[in-house]
């Protein structure tokens, strides 16, 4: 195995072993505390541009399952059609792998697909660095005097990187029909929706789907900074003007919806990605657990007086979601879909079937 440097914007270098594809890449460094789920993690359109470190130590023993669709086209046991991530750190990877879909190594895999994988690594250390400085940019070298392209995150707009680029329809004729917008929408979110007997119409980030014909409107997953989609966040505002049509969003979709009903965005330290997250159900004393990957945050105190906050996180008391004091529109910073994590949260599509139908 080659040696490989990590080094990061203040200077910090780790030293590891590449089991991947050996390019130089930089990103934003940031953390997972999960103990499974590398194959949806990888291909979580949410981390493009982003260094991904898995805090659970053995990585790759359960091998990589294989890309196959299902009967609606939607990958079987990936969350998209590949790898997101810039690279991936880990402390100690596994070649030998069990498992009863296992088709490959996590080697083999991110060297197919061009990524970097760096093994070896103490990321206990590498993930107190980040908690006390916060998220930094990050670059993997192979060579001390290697050229690495250069990269940014603020400011990037990786959602127009990541979106569909026309619009694609599942489960045609189902029934109701939901919009859903397509900001690197995960797979499991529109699993989610059609095993709910809907039909899906995902558009572009920025499509203007105000005219078309439609019951609900869906506002997904997505990377980067929301503050860079103000295209997105005018349409969902004309719609919200335009009628009280069923809207429910997750992650970057609740950053959206907030962003429409006037509150501002900042940038978490560290971010949130696990899956034991806490959220509490505003007004109640009810907690639920939950997957989480974002960095960005709503800032709660903001929204217009016609919102409120629905879910707040137990750990910092960040917004975890808004909902609207009397019109069927609500959203979760967390991932109901889970994939990978708990699936307590799922009664939030329920919920958003049941205005559909309302
Ligand atoms: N998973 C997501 O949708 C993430 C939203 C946004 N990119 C953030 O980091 O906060």
């Amino acid at each position: 195995m080659k040696k490989v440097t990590l080094v990061l914007s203040d200077g910090t270098r780790f030293h590891g072993k590449s089991f991947g594809y050996e390019k130089p890449v930089a990103g934003e460094v940031v953390f997972n505390t999960a103990m499974m789920g590398y194959p949806e993690s990888l291909t979580d359109p949410s981390y493009a541009g982003q260094i991904l470190t898995f805090t659970f130590p053995l990585v790759g023993n359960y091998g990589v399952p294989p890309f196959t669709l299902e009967a609606n086209k939607l990958p079987s046991f990936m969350e998209s059609d590949k790898i997101y991530v810039a690279a991936m750190i880990c402390a100690d990877y596994s070649e030998e792998y069990s498992h009863w879909n296992a088709v490959e190594s996590l080697s083999d895999w991110l060297k197919r697909e061009h990524v970097p994988g760096i093994t070896g690594v103490d990321t206990r250390e590498l993930t107190k660095v980040l908690r006390e400085h916060g998220v930094m940019m990050g670059k993997i070298l192979f060579d001390d005097d290697e050229e690495v392209p250069e990269a940014d995150y603020e400011g990037v707009n990786f959602v127009d990187k990541v979106s569909c680029k026309e619009i694609i329809r599942y489960n045609e004729g189902a029934g109701k029909k939901v919009v859903l917008v397509d900001c690197g929408v995960k797979a499991n979110i529109i699993r989610c929706l059609i095993e709910r007997g809907v039909e899906v119409v995902r558009v572009p980030w920025n499509y203007d789907y105000t005219g078309m014909d439609f019951d609900g409107l869906f506002l997904g997953n997505g990377p980067g900074d929301p503050d860079m989609c103000q295209e997105a966040v005018d349409v969902i505002k004309k719609q919200m003007s335009m009628s009280r049509k069923p809207i429910c969003g997750i992650c970057m979709g609740n950053q959206l919806l907030s962003k429409a009903a006037g509150a501002t965005i900042y940038k978490l330290k560290y971010g949130h990605r696990s899956h034991n997250q806490p959220v509490r159900l505003v007004g109640t004393d009810k907690c639920y657990i939950t997957s989480q990957n974002h960095g960005y945050a709503v800032d709660g105190k903001t929204l217009g007086s016609e919102w409120s906050e629905l879910f707040v996180n137990m750990n910092d008391g960040s917004n975890e979601g808004i909902r609207h004091k009397t019109n069927p529109w609500f959203t979760s910073q967390f991932h109901p879909e889970a994939c990978s994590g708990p699936v307590d949260t799922m009664f939030m599509f329920d919920k958003f079937i049941e205005e559909l139908n309302a």
